[in-house]
């Protein structure tokens, strides 16, 4: 039985992640991190000093603000981690990945739990190597507080990375044309009735490619959280991204 600390238990994806792991075998949830007290037949912790239950796993769906200190707290206890917040600071990552390895433990950076979401990441690196141009569009519910999202950060680092050839669009620096992230433009937009959407636009000489990935439901992600929680034990130190345990 693999005994979990869910922080952010209590957000819109905690709750879907109580449900989901409380009809999946083999997994428990020993208490749940939460920002304010909820009334709850599990334990609630309002302040990491107070957290006393052991587990196996710290699983991370709170905001930008607090999950590098919980991140940090849950390795210093002798936990893996799963990060599913988005908005980590790269220092942070970056200390994170030291502090794996000085405590000999695992942590699963996943930008994105849905199985559509880790394909457009491989798609589009394999699209970058033939269409240098790309720009990439994500669309969220309002209540997000990072933007861009973790999902287009992340997405525009792998077709940097991907690229052969650079990218023959100018690229200028005005607000309309989007956030530059390692010279890629990334357009963020919060609406509501939207979950969560990233497309990517490819364009080469006459011709364009699109690849887009929706969420239409919270559902999407939760396959990917239990595995995610399954196999955290199995990487390298700090990984980042679902594919890795795939
Ligand atoms: N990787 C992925 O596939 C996905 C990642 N996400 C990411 O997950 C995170 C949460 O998203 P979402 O559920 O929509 O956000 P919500 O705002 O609905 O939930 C965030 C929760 O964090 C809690 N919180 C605040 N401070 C603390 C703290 N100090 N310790 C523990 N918990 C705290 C809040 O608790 P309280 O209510 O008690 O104040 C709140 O319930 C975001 O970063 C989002 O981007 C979201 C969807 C998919
Ligand atoms: O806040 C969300 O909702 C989501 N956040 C993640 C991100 O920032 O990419 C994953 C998904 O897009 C949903």
């Amino acid at each position: 039985m693999q005994r979990v600390i869910l922080a952010g238990g209590f957000g819109k994806m905690g709750l879907a992640i109580q449900e989901k792991l409380a009809a999946t075998p083999d997994i428990e949830i020993v208490g749940i991190v939460s920002g304010h007290a909820h009334a709850s037949a599990l334990p609630v912790f309002t302040n990491l000093a107070d957290v006393n239950v052991a587990a196996d796993v710290w699983l991370d769906v709170t905001t930008p603000a607090t999950v590098a200190e919980n991140a940090k707290f849950a390795l210093a206890q002798g936990m893996d981690v799963v990060i599913g917040t988005s908005g980590i600071a790269e220092a942070d990552l970056a200390e994170l990945t030291t502090l794996a390895t000085t405590h000999e433990r695992h942590v699963l950076v996943v930008p994105n739990f849905a199985l559509s979401a880790v394909l457009l990441m491989q798609f589009a690196q394999q699209a970058a190597k033939y269409f240098p141009d790309a720009e990439i569009l994500e669309i969220h519910h309002p209540g997000k507080l990072d933007a861009p999202s973790g999902t287009a950060k992340t997405t525009a680092s792998l077709i940097a990375a991907a690229r052969t050839a650079t990218a023959q669009a100018p690229v200028t620096d005005l607000a309309a044309r989007g956030d530059l992230i390692e010279g890629i433009p990334v357009h963020a937009m919060r609406l509501p009735g939207f979950v969560a959407e990233e497309e990517v636009v490819f364009s080469g000489i006459g011709e364009s490619l699109r690849i887009k990935q929706t969420s239409f439901s919270r559902e999407s992600f939760m396959n990917g959280v239990v595995l995610a929680v399954q196999n955290v034990v199995t990487v390298s130190g700090l990984a980042v991204g679902l594919d890795k345990v795939l």
